[in-house]
């Protein structure tokens, strides 16, 4: 099952959990495409799925090597997390349940958030030492922290969730609005929970250089349509599709990914959630979402950005929850 890349490069050790569900099913062939890793890097894949879905994981696989795609060097596929994280390079945990409708994030919480730990100790055992962790599956920071605190030997910041899908529904909201391409766009900024609390900021992102919101001028759409849209933007989706997104979530695992890997543009920085180091007031371990900038394969959280009392009070509301969620796995005796 494989198809020898051309590259000299050897090959990434990339994990995916979930390789059978929806997400999986866009995200793998981005990722052999060579979208995520670039154009020179070969990739063997480790897909990880429960045992029942272990057959569609196959009938996927299938379709990858159909694709002959040059950068794929190899598939394996697994129901054991220890063999499917085994010298993991990059970890991309999608695999688990999605909200359908009428429920909230938070209460995926007890569903989901046994898998993390299982994980989370697997990565620890098996991983390699360069491993990078994206974790997408819901609710995705609590998710991250909770794969974290069962992970001790691996360095903290390499836990990351993804609000990079949110960040760029934010930069569709605002280019649609002000009829700017999303390329005029920068410094865009998702802060807090990948939840309805988040706060997606207009304050610091700019429109051809100006502040985003001076350019919009229009302080209603901002608190009344722009940041409940962004927040409620998952539940639309679930609304009108009737299942979660997915395409739109594989893109941007792929570009958190190669941000992480390649750098952030020189003028522009991206959204992340990542252990917090205390900055901005958010306690110091919880998986929030901050401004980041990437260079060799490391984040750095935007220091000293201003956040007047409209922005705190959005950020402190979503920390909060983040809090409340930590509180609740602990209670679960899920942090280890
Ligand atoms: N962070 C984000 O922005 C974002 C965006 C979209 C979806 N999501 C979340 O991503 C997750 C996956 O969504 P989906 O639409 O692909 O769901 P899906 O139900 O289509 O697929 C999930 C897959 O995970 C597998 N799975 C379940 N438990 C597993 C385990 N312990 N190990 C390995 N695989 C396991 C299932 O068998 C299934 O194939 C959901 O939790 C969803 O809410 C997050
Ligand atoms: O909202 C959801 O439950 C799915 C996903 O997290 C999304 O934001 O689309």
């Amino acid at each position: 099952m494989t198809t020898a890349p051309s590259q000299s490069q050897s090959p990434v050790t990339v994990a995916v959990t979930g390789a059978a569900g929806q997400i999986g099913y866009s995200l793998l062939f981005r990722i052999a495409s060579g979208a995520m890793l670039g154009p020179s890097t070969p990739v063997r894949l480790r897909l990880l799925e429960i045992t029942p879905a272990l057959g569609a994981a196959q009938g996927v696989a299938m379709e990858l090597d159909d694709c002959a795609f040059p950068l794929l060097s190899g598939i394996d596929i697994s129901d054991d997390p220890a063999v499917a994280f085994d010298g993991a390079q990059v970890a991309l945990l999608v695999g688990s349940r999605p909200r359908t409708k009428g429920m909230e994030r938070g209460d995926l919480l007890s569903a989901n958030g046994a898998i993390f730990t299982g994980q989370g100790k697997a990565l620890n055992d098996h991983a390699a030492d360069d491993l990078k962790v994206l974790v997408v599956g819901n609710p995705a920071n609590t998710n991250a922290l909770i794969a974290m605190n069962n992970a001790p030997d691996v360095p903290r910041e390499r836990f990351t969730a993804m609000t990079r899908l949110d960040h760029n529904r934010a930069l569709a909201q605002l280019s649609a609005k002000v009829a700017a391409p999303v390329t005029d766009i920068r410094h865009m900024t998702i802060w807090g929970n990948h939840s309805a609390t988040q706060y997606p900021d207009l304050f610091h992102a700019e429109v051809g250089g100006r502040v985003a919101a001076e350019v919009v001028d229009d302080q209603q759409w901002l608190e009344g349509t722009f940041i409940p849209t962004v927040q409620k933007r998952g539940a639309a989706i679930i609304e009108a599709r009737g299942s979660s997104s997915a395409a739109s979530a594989a893109s941007a695992a792929v570009d958190h990914v190669r941000d992480w890997v390649h750098g952030t543009p020189a003028d522009d920085w991206t959204s992340m959630a990542v252990p917090s180091d205390g900055s901005y007031g958010v306690p110091e371990g919880l998986i929030s979402s901050f401004p980041v900038t990437c260079a060799d394969g490391a984040w750095s959280i935007v220091q000293d950005l201003e956040l007047d009392e409209f922005s705190r009070a959005r950020v402190d509301a979503s920390v909060a929850e983040l809090v409340e969620e930590r509180d609740a796995v602990q209670g679960m005796g899920l942090l280890g």
